[in-house]
């Protein structure tokens, strides 16, 4: 990425950074993992790995489960899809943060932006109850002014609807702000509500294309607060010689 640069002053006007949760702020596949394998024990099917449980994450646990299943040739569907959506979200409700751990460089970026005078936000398409007890648990609450996850009548990301409700909360303009995330999904939903897209690429993104459209991709969170940084100090008219996308560590 560009050359680690410190922040500018504090702005005028406040400026937001939203974050997408899993595989951005926390690695919670180990227990993503674990509640499935829980999940497809009770149907008697085989285990997967955590390599290809990362790979089914980011359009929320629904969509894991219909992904689990189908990989292990039992495809879900309608009233039955529903039954195993239930007993996942169940299951992982026990295992929050057994093995979740928060991702590198995490609380130091926060804490940093958070000084620095930045709004923040998280913007997930996982459950709000269990994105709330894990933000908790992690100690991260204080510093988030907005929390929008999975909820009913709320459209998930790539739809703009979940930055626009945090940004309408933390009373910050989309052209004030970016978005932080690992995947397609994070830029697609960035762009549809107007916001240039960091991309970390030790997530869980499925494909090296994802990063491709990002404005500015980072290797991890450690790298966080210098790109946003520098992308107020370039403006965003330049943002496409910002990029500089990267192979992802993991395809
Ligand atoms: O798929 C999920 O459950 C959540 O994914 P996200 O935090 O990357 O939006």
């Amino acid at each position: 990425m560009t050359p680690a640069r410190p922040l500018g002053n504090v702005p005028e006007r406040p400026r937001a950074v939203l974050f997408d949760l899993d595989g951005t702020l926390i690695d919670s596949a180990p227990d993503l993992r674990a509640s499935i394998n829980i999940l497809l024990r009770q149907y008697e099917l085989g285990s997967l790995s955590l390599e290809r449980v990362r790979g089914m994450i980011g359009n929320g646990i629904k969509m894991l489960v219909e992904r689990a299943f189908d990989s292990c040739g039992h495809p879900l569907v309608g009233e039955e899809l529903d039954a195993g959506y239930a007993a996942m979200l169940d299951i992982y409700s026990g295992h929050l943060t057994t093995f979740t751990r928060p991702m590198p460089g995490a609380r130091a970026a926060i804490r940093l932006l958070h000084a620095k005078g930045f709004r923040m936000g998280v913007v997930t398409n996982k459950q709000q109850a269990a994105t709330e007890r894990i933000l908790d648990h992690f100690a991260l609450t204080p510093f988030l002014g907005a929390v929008i996850g999975g909820s009913p009548g709320m459209n998930p990301k790539p739809a703009p609807d979940m930055l626009l409700r945090a940004l309408d909360r933390l009373g910050v303009e989309p052209g004030d702000a970016v978005m932080v995330g690992d995947s397609g999904i994070d830029v697609e939903a960035a762009h549809n509500a107007g916001l240039p897209a960091v991309i970390v690429l030790n997530g869980y993104m499925r494909s090296s294309e994802e990063a491709a459209k990002a404005a500015v991709t980072i290797a991890s969170l450690e790298e966080c607060p210098a790109a946003v940084g520098a992308i107020w100090m370039f403006g965003r008219e330049r943002l496409p010689q910002l990029a500089r996308p990267q192979r992802p560590t993991r395809d």
